[in-house]
């Protein structure tokens, strides 16, 4: 499609270093620096960590943020790289053995993406590099990361709004308070986008099954070709739009990045990495619980939110053209599976379920309200 092409080539023209964030100094009126020569943010908020208070009212208004000031280490993109450009005969030892696509190495080779997922569980020993050095800086960004995101969630608690969806009491905490002290079903991923990861277009026939893009049939034969056609957005390594099932993600990313956040109007931002800055977004179970009270996201729908209701943030990659590679690491704060989320029409709904039935839905990975919504 031009139109997409030629704003991806305006957004991407080149500009120069700018000066780096002064850490501890940016406040939410700060405006965005990017790292190197991408664009600006279009405009994304960022929050100093000491204004964290502010950061429920900016994700209902903003969909995102970058956050400076924090103590986070500095962001693994280098052991991203590490294991991701690891021997393939290595990757495959990191395949989790029941095919889990949230634990150990995955690939989506017709999106010309592949990754890894972190488990904190066994000291994060499983499915990963012998490599003492990588799984100290992993377990250390996992660790620092989703207490940030935790720390996130308890504004929510103690805003003076603060209210449950799913309770008729008001006394209730809007983020049930084990997300806030239990690392729950919360994951770290590296992630590796490369023309390199398409399919060879010599294997052009029957290797591209696994695909995860919204379209169907179509879009997997065009990205056979992958490598043959460079013009064809299909040989772009992207991401597609979608949501995080969870509730909060924090990322960051090599530049130039590529990723797109969508805000609650339909306006499109490009989110470069920015120094010293995370990005903060929502995933869908934010939605649920910052619902409006005495509703339920599920059964009520759009009736359920209020101008403090947190929509998912819908977000989507595509590799910027003339970046040989990207890598990007997103850490998401999840509850445990077995966390009850909704106790409406359908019945309990447990966090797993509620995320797997989302991951069966083809061709609707973003939850979004309004669309229909799945049957339990
Ligand atoms: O690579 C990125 O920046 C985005 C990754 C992402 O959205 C995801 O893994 O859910
Ligand atoms: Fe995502």
């Amino acid at each position: 499609m031009p139109g997409i092409r030629s704003r991806i080539k305006r957004i991407f023209a080149t500009r120069k270093e700018p000066p780096r964030l002064d850490k501890g100094k940016a406040r939410a009126d700060s405006p965005p620096t990017p790292t190197s020569d991408t664009s600006d943010s279009d405009g994304l908020p960022v929050l100093h960590y000491s204004d964290l208070h502010l950061a429920p009212a900016t994700l209902a208004r903003s969909s995102a943020f970058y956050l400076v000031g924090h103590a986070l280490p500095p962001a693994p993109l280098p052991q991203a790289k590490q294991l991701l450009t690891s021997p393939a005969d290595i990757k495959k030892t990191l395949i989790h053995p029941r095919g889990s696509t949230v634990r150990g190495y995955n690939s989506a080779v017709s999106s010309g993406r592949e990754w890894w997922d972190y488990s904190p569980e066994n000291g994060g020993k499983n499915l990963t590099l012998d490599d003492e050095g990588f799984q100290a800086a992993t377990r250390a960004y996992f660790t620092a990361s989703i207490a940030l995101l935790q720390e996130i969630c308890a504004q929510f608690n103690s805003s003076p709004s603060s209210s449950s969806s799913s309770s008729s009491s008001s006394s209730t905490p809007t983020i049930p308070s084990e997300v806030i002290t239990d690392v729950g079903f919360s994951t770290m991923r590296y992630l590796r986008y490369s023309p390199a990861v398409f399919p060879e277009s010599s294997n052009t026939t029957s290797n591209t099954t696994s695909s995860t893009t919204n379209n169907t049939t179509s879009s997997t034969t065009t990205a056979n070709n992958a490598k043959s056609t460079p013009s064809d957005p299909s040989s772009i390594p992207r991401m597609e739009a979608h949501t995080d099932h969870g509730i909060l993600t924090l990322m960051t990313a090599t530049a130039p990045s590529g990723l797109y956040i969508w805000d609650r109007t339909g306006q499109i931002y490009s989110a470069p990495p920015l120094s010293n800055a995370v990005l903060i977004i929502a995933g869908d179970l934010l939605a649920h619980f910052t619902a409006l009270p005495n509703t339920n996201i599920l059964d009520d729908g759009e009736k359920a939110v209020g101008s403090s209701t947190v929509l998912p943030t819908v977000h989507a990659v595509v590799m910027p053209p003339d970046t040989r590679e990207r890598y990007s690491v997103a850490v998401f704060l999840r509850p445990r599976r077995e966390l009850v989320v909704n106790r409406g029409k359908g019945g309990e709904v447990t966090f797993g379920r509620w995320a797997e039935e989302k991951g069966r839905i083809r061709g609707r990975r973003c939850w979004m309200v309004g669309q229909q919504q799945p049957q339990f």
